[in-house]
């Protein structure tokens, strides 16, 4: 591929301000002739058990995403440079019936993937996690998961309904397309329903780093441990908001009290430079309870650390595969 991606639109021409917003002001995916990096929001937010709202989720992360820039300094590279990336607008999904729901996302999420590209979604409550995995977990097997968030999310019902967005990790283990020997849950806190909850949740194979061994341990000693377990495995990365602490990001559904900070989950992100990264979610953003857009932002820039992971990735696999064709 030798044309030169399409990039966002030049804020010093057009105001960022101005008109709709797709993704970092990049461009649709009808406007650009490939893709290898898709943004894709998935308003839907039906399998909630507190605070409804995060079906608002993709177009306030869309709206925090005005003012970033091209360059990423701390990853030194410019990632809609090296790869194509695209917003391919929301997912239109039934909120009245959630098993149609989720076969929806499933089969979106394997359309958009299926020219090669890699998908970072905008939730959309964290129910959606599982056929995006159910997806993922079809292009590339089994996947190592990191999953981000003050909760397990690996209960088993609520209300007797097993697809929630307390449940999708069980749900995913039990239907094997996890790699259970690399699944940490990171930033993990509040009050459980009871000690089971942990044993359950041990025996899912999930290893966790609670958001106090964040603070007393530090990013360094943390993502080197989780680097560890990861190793060269396709890696899913799935980011529930309320990983923050609600003063970092009070827009969400369930807020527990003493999160990570945005500066040490953006930390953390850019400590997996260089993984496997096949795919990846930011979940559970829920406008009406944000205040001066404090979550949108939190979002749209973890959003965008991932999607300069995915283009590190994308560009290191494009030179290896250039190199191995020149032999
Ligand atoms: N925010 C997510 N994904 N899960 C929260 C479930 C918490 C509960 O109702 O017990
Ligand atoms: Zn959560
Ligand atoms: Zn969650």
């Amino acid at each position: 591929m030798s044309t030169q991606p399409i990039g966002p639109i030049d804020s010093s021409k057009t105001p960022r301000y101005a008109g709709p917003a797709s993704f970092a002001r990049l461009p649709r995916l009808d406007q650009v002739p490939r893709a290898d990096i898709v943004v894709a929001g998935v308003p839907f937010d039906t399998g909630v058990s507190y605070r409804p709202g995060a079906r608002f989720g993709p177009t306030h992360i869309r709206e925090g995403s005005r003012l970033l820039r091209p360059y990423h300094p701390a990853l030194d590279v410019s990632p809609f440079e090296i790869a194509q990336v695209a917003d391919a607008g929301d997912i239109a999904v039934n909120p009245f019936d959630i098993h149609e729901a989720i076969d929806t996302i499933q089969a979106a999420a394997l359309e958009l993937t299926a020219g090669g590209a890699r998908l970072v979604t905008l939730g959309g409550d964290h129910t959606i996690a599982l056929p995006l995995l159910r997806a993922a977990a079809e292009r590339h097997g089994p996947v190592a998961l990191l999953h981000f968030d003050a909760h397990l999310d690996t209960w088993d019902t609520y209300f007797g309904a097993e697809y929630t967005h307390g449940t999708p990790f069980r749900r995913a283990v039990e239907e094997g397309i996890l790699d259970t020997e690399a699944l940490s849950h990171v930033g993990t806190r509040g009050p459980l329903y009871g000690k089971r909850d942990l044993a359950d949740d041990r025996r899912f194979g999930f290893g966790i780093v609670t958001s106090t061994d964040v603070y007393r341990q530090g990013v360094d000693d943390v993502v080197a441990k989780l680097r560890d377990r990861i190793g060269t495995r396709p890696l899913y990365i799935s980011i529930d908001i309320d990983v923050l602490d609600p003063a970092h990001a009070p827009g969400t559904g369930t807020p527990e009290a003493g999160g990570i900070t945005s500066r040490e989950l953006l930390e953390i992100l850019r400590g997996f430079d260089g993984l496997n990264l096949v795919g990846a979610d930011v979940v559970e953003v829920a406008p009406a309870y944000d205040h001066a857009d404090l979550t949108g932002i939190a979002a749209s820039h973890v959003t965008y650390d991932l999607v300069t992971l995915l283009a590190t990735r994308h560009a290191q696999s494009e030179n290896s595969t250039r190199h191995r064709s020149r032999h």
